[in-house]
This record gives structure tokens, C-alpha cells and sequence, in this order.
């Protein structure tokens, strides 16, 4: 089933609890929160307290923590107690990837390994079979409103077709410059969850209540066009 994940990277930040509640009543599925650190990337973002606020405002849906933070474990088991469902780190960020995944389960939430644009593959070799989650990136992480960089299709495909030879129950989600005018092609890559900041929060005037209907019925409409 495509699930769609709003980043809220590119949210109104100073209304974020009615932001969130806006793009879910408008049926997005997931709420993608992208932590940075000024480090591990060149941005600065937030953090578990606002994660923990996001539930504390009543937010129920899954919440997608994307860690670009290095290093990363220390700051696990505080998105775990502040409400994180899934938690996705990259490979790189860690100095044991093994133990990383453990940590993340062990806090009680769902592990997954984010690999950037020109990062390889390979560590799936060993790790796939404990991952809920695989996330490509389709832009370079730490801002928002890039452009998507089309040879990441190839890698959907061919994590694709390792999920699907394992029967893994591992979901496969892309993250940077999704759109309506390229969703289909990727949803046909073997991509099911799509992250989508600018294209959500930015595309149409702020002032335009139906905006976020608009957008994810968009969405849901090339989804439903891709060929299986
Ligand atoms: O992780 C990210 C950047 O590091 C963002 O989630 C991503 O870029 C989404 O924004 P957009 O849809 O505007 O490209």
C-alpha cells in the first residue's frame, strides 16, 4: 500500500501542531520529521521536544524520525520516549551499524537505514533482513526544495527487487524533490512510502484552506496511474 509522508522540513513551523493535523485530515499517512545537526549536514532542525509536543498535540499517526545526525546513538532512546515510530539513520553516522539497529528496536521503535544519493548499497547485504524501513535519498540531505536526481530509480529498483526476493516486510520510502510530475515513475521504480516537504507545504497559496486536499489528491491520483 503507497503511504505518503509530508516532511514537515517545509511546515509553517509557528503553527506546526495545526500544520500536521491539516495534511492528515487531508489523508497523508505519515508525518516525516527530518532531524539535522548542523554537523552531520550543513542545517539545523529540531529535536525530541518537539516530536514529544507533536504527540502531546494529540498527533496519533506514525512519526518518521530521518536522523542526519552523527553521531547518532546517543540520541535514540530520546525520540524513542518522545513517540518516534519509525527512526532512519545513515550508515555513515554510525560507527556500529549493527548495534544501531538494535538500540532502535530495543527502544521499542522501527529501524531504517538511509542511504544518500551516491552512497552504496552494500551494507544491505547484512542488514535488510532486520530493517523495517529503507530510504532513499533523491536529493543531497539538508534542505528541502531540491531537485530530484533521477539515477536514485536505478537504486529503488534494485532494493526493490532484494526486498521482494527476501519477502522482507520492509517498507521502501524516497525522500527529496517528489512531486506530482514524478511520483508515478517512482511509485513504478518499487518506491511505496514518499516523502514530499515543498511539494505539501509550499506548492499552492497558504491562504487556500483546500491546499493540502489539493496536493495529496494529486498525489493519490499519479499513484494510482503507476503500473505495478
Ligand atoms: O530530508 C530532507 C532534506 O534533507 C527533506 O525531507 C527533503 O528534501 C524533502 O523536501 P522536498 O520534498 O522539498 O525535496
Amino acid at each position: 500500500m503507497y503511504q505518503i509522508a509530508p516532511s514537515i522540513l517545509s511546515a509553517n513551523f509557528a503553527k506546526l501542531g495545526e500544520e500536521v493535523d491539516n495534511v492528515l485530515a487531508s489523508g497523508a499517512d505519515i508525518v516525516h520529521f527530518d532531524v539535522m545537526d548542523n554537523h552531520y549536514v550543513p542545517n539545523l532542525t529540531i529535536g525530541p521536544l518537539v516530536c514529544e509536543a507533536l504527540r502531546k498535540h494529540g498527533v496519533t499517526a506514525p512519526i518518521d524520525v530521518h536522523l542526519m545526525v552523527k553521531p547518532v546513538d546517543r540520541i535514540i532512546p530520546d525520540f524513542a520516549k518522545a513517540g518516534a515510530t519509525y527512526i532512519t539513520f545513515h550508515p555513515e553516522a554510525s560507527e556500529h551499524i549493527d548495534r544501531t539497529i538494535g538500540l532502535i528496536k530495543e527502544s521499542g521503535c522501527k529501524a531504517g537505514l538511509v542511504f544518500n544519493p551516491a552512497t552504496p548499497l552494500d551494507v544491505l547485504e547484512y542488514t535488510l533482513p532486520k530493517l523495517d524501513m529503507v530510504l532513499l535519498m533523491s536529493v543531497n540531505p539538508g534542505f528541502g526544495g531540491q531537485k530530484f536526481i533521477p539515477y536514485v530509480l536505478d537504486k529503488a529498483r534494485a532494493v526493490r527487487k532484494m526486498i521482494d526476493a527476501g519477502k522482507y516486510n520492509c517498507r521502501l520510502e524516497i525522500d527529496g524533490g517528489v512531486g506530482p510530475a514524478n511520483i508515478k515513475e517512482v511509485a513504478e521504480a518499487g518506491v511505496d512510502t514518499f516523502v514530499a516537504g515543498s511539494a505539501v507545504f509550499s506548492k499552492y497559496n497558504a491562504n487556500d484552506k483546500n491546499r493540502y486536499d489539493t496536493i495529496i489528491g494529486e498525489l493519490r491520483a499519479e499513484l494510482a496511474k503507476a503500473k505495478k
